[in-house]
């Protein structure tokens, strides 16, 4: 769509930032971690449509590796997406919150409502997006989607020596505990203001907004939304998809 054609964003409408430019050190050698193929499309591309599939979201900000921007934007050109979907591609930066953080400078005004999602997670259903869009229209300033534990957790200490085994010091009730992904939903100044406020690194962009103070709230996240991480993430996702375009019917 061209940007004479396109409606101006109103209050509700909702980007998506995307953080791609991440190496993939934990899955091996190879291309970035986005851009390698499932089931022959990019990575990166699945998680643009698992954003583009929910009806609010009406912009996606692509992070792309540094030295790859132009090669991102040549792939989404390349492949389908929703008319109502324009796109915007940014080189990153050395960390995942710096790269959100350029994402987040390149957002155009208009956007009140702002998603977060790895490109890692690249098979986030749109019933998961949409929850965590609706809790944020609904008031929250923040919200991630999460799944309870399967595993118990242990707190460690560091090995008294190398190589030594390292002491469990603690149990945390599990029953408490939540595994949490993306998409993460802000509302706008929140996210904003947390970025130039928070200075020391973090793993994920809720945890900054906790440390503004500000309520961050749970909805429930889904099992596919897992993140690929390491060799055999790919092997699930590519059977997730087989699974999907068989009850597809094709
Ligand atoms: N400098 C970085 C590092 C990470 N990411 C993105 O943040 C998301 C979550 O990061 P992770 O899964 O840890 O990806 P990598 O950093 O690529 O993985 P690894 O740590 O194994 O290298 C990914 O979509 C990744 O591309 C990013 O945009 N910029
Ligand atoms: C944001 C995140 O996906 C939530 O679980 C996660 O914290 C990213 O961590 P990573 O080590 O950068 O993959």
């Amino acid at each position: 769509m061209s940007d004479e054609s396109r409606p101006s964003p109103g209050a509700a409408s909702t980007a998506a930032v995307i953080p791609a430019a991440g190496r993939g050190v934990r899955l091996g050698p190879g291309a970035p971690k986005a851009l390698r193929a499932l089931n022959g499309t990019p990575m990166l591309i699945h998680a643009v449509r698992a954003m583009a599939a929910s009806n609010a979201v009406s912009l996606v900000i692509v992070v792309a590796p540094p030295e790859g921007a132009t090669e991102v934007k040549s792939m989404l050109d390349a492949h389908a997406l929703p008319e109502r979907t324009d796109f915007v591609v940014v080189p990153g930066g050395a960390t995942r919150q710096e790269s959100v953080k350029l994402g987040l400078d390149a957002l155009p005004p208009g956007y009140e409502t702002v998603l977060v999602h790895d490109a890692a997670r690249p098979l986030v259903p749109v019933d998961t997006v949409d929850a965590v869009i609706d809790a944020v229209r609904e008031g929250a300033p923040a919200v991630v989607p999460a799944l309870p534990l399967a595993d118990t957790v242990k707190e460690v200490a560091p090995a008294t020596a190398p190589g030594a085994p390292e002491p469990v010091v603690a149990t945390p009730d599990r029953a408490r505990l939540r595994a949490v992904q993306t998409p993460q939903g802000f509302d706008r100044a929140t996210l904003v203001r947390a970025h130039e406020t928070v200075t020391n690194d973090v793993t994920d962009d809720a945890s900054m907004v906790e440390q503004l103070g500000l309520r961050v709230v749970v909805v429930p996240g889904h099992e596919e939304a897992f993140k690929v991480t390491r060799p055999l993430d790919l092997v699930l996702a590519e059977a997730v998809l087989a699974r999907r375009r068989l009850n597809d019917g094709f």
